[in-house]
């Protein structure tokens, strides 16, 4: 995977992912060229600033649109595939918008990334793709399933096709733990939707880690998942107030649309044909082909060893644990330092 002269393309680049993957990529010495693929000419201008490293080429492009993915794609050994309407909201009032972005879009990447002969692609997903309620996780499940399926459908494709699933990921841009901190700096009581509600919490940098990981090791239609901590969200605003030492208590303010008390990072089923990688899961694909009838009498028994990777169910973090994880965190690290406050442990 490493020879030198690499040209990867990340779709959707100027997220706080792709920023971040971005950072990273150009820390190795064997990629030549870094191409982002994403709409907003201004964040592009942005990171350009932000980065200023000739090795940064920027698409002005749509997924959606075959043509800017073609353009985008051509001499190009790797794709992160980040590009997505991922706000669970938007989603339910626009589902049409998600299934061209995330299902059309997606299908657009695979495709031109093999027609280019791109060695690999790894597409991002969200465990909201599992058992999902809502459209965002509904059309992130069926890109996984076309981002799966191609190598299913291609035996002797030369381009590897794989996925990764996140949990939540802690302070990205829109999510409630930048909204805790805004909320006690203005010393208003957190707003709680379900005290009890549970969540996978990553950290960027692991996901980073997760997708870099899934990269070096995925074989045709993997998908990992990166085994992760997830606390109450009771718990999470109590670490949040006890590390600003904040004077706001918690306000209850119910379940919001379209949202699940818990989440899974992985089926039962998914979790039966998986293998244990230390810190990840590949879920390896169904690689059954359509004339399964001997499968259909004989079944898998399997599968009735295992139970959901369930935000409910696995290990929980305490308060003092997501403290802890949250001074891993450089922009919670650096709210800290702004305010006095100190960011280690005694
Ligand atoms: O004022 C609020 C807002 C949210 N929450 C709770 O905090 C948790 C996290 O909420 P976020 O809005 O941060 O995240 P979501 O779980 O809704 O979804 C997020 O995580 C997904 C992955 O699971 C996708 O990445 C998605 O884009 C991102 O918004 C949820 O249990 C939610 O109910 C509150 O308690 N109070």
């Amino acid at each position: 995977m490493t020879t030198p002269g690499r040209t990867i393309l990340i779709t959707g680049g100027t997220g706080s992912f792709g920023h971040t993957v971005t950072r990273r990529m150009l820390e190795r010495d064997d990629i030549e060229e870094i191409r982002i693929l994403s709409r907003d000419e201004a964040k592009q201008d942005q990171m350009r600033h932000d980065l200023a490293d000739s090795r940064l080429r920027f698409y002005v492009g749509d997924i959606r649109d075959y043509t800017s993915v073609e353009r985008a794609v051509r001499d190009v050994n790797y794709i992160f595939h980040a590009a997505a309407l991922k706000q669970v909201p938007s989603c339910e009032f626009f589902p049409m918008e998600a299934v061209r972005t995330n299902i059309v879009g997606s299908e657009n990447v695979v495709r031109a990334a093999d027609f280019a002969g791109v060695e690999s692609v790894v597409c991002l997903s969200t465990d909201k793709a599992v058992y999902p309620v809502n459209a965002m996780g509904m059309s992130k499940a069926m890109m996984e399933k076309v981002a799966l399926s191609f190598g299913l459908n291609n035996r002797s494709a030369d381009t590897t096709v794989s996925c990764v699933r996140y949990g939540n990921v802690m302070y990205s841009r829109g999510s409630v733990i930048p909204l805790f901190i805004r909320q006690l700096k203005a010393g208003k009581n957190l707003t709680v939707t379900n005290p009890e509600m549970t969540r996978f919490m990553m950290s960027l940098a692991n996901s980073v880690s997760l997708v870099e990981f899934a990269w070096e090791h995925a074989d045709q239609g993997d998908l990992f998942i990166r085994k992760s901590p997830s606390c109450t969200i009771k718990d999470l605003a109590q670490a949040v107030i006890n590390l600003f030492q904040a004077d706001v208590s918690i306000d209850v303010i119910g379940t919001r649309h379209a949202e699940k008390v818990s989440e899974a990072l992985a089926s039962q089923e998914e979790l039966a044909r998986a293998e244990d990688m230390g810190d990840y899961f590949r879920i390896k694909a169904d690689a059954r082909d359509l004339n399964y009838g001997p499968y259909v009498e004989e079944g898998d028994k399997r599968q009735v060893m295992y139970d959901d990777y369930d935000s409910h169910t696995v290990e929980r973090m305490t308060v003092s644990e997501v403290e802890d994880l949250l001074l891993t965190l450089p922009e919670v690290r650096r709210e800290l330092d702004a305010a006095g406050l100190p960011t280690e442990r005694n």
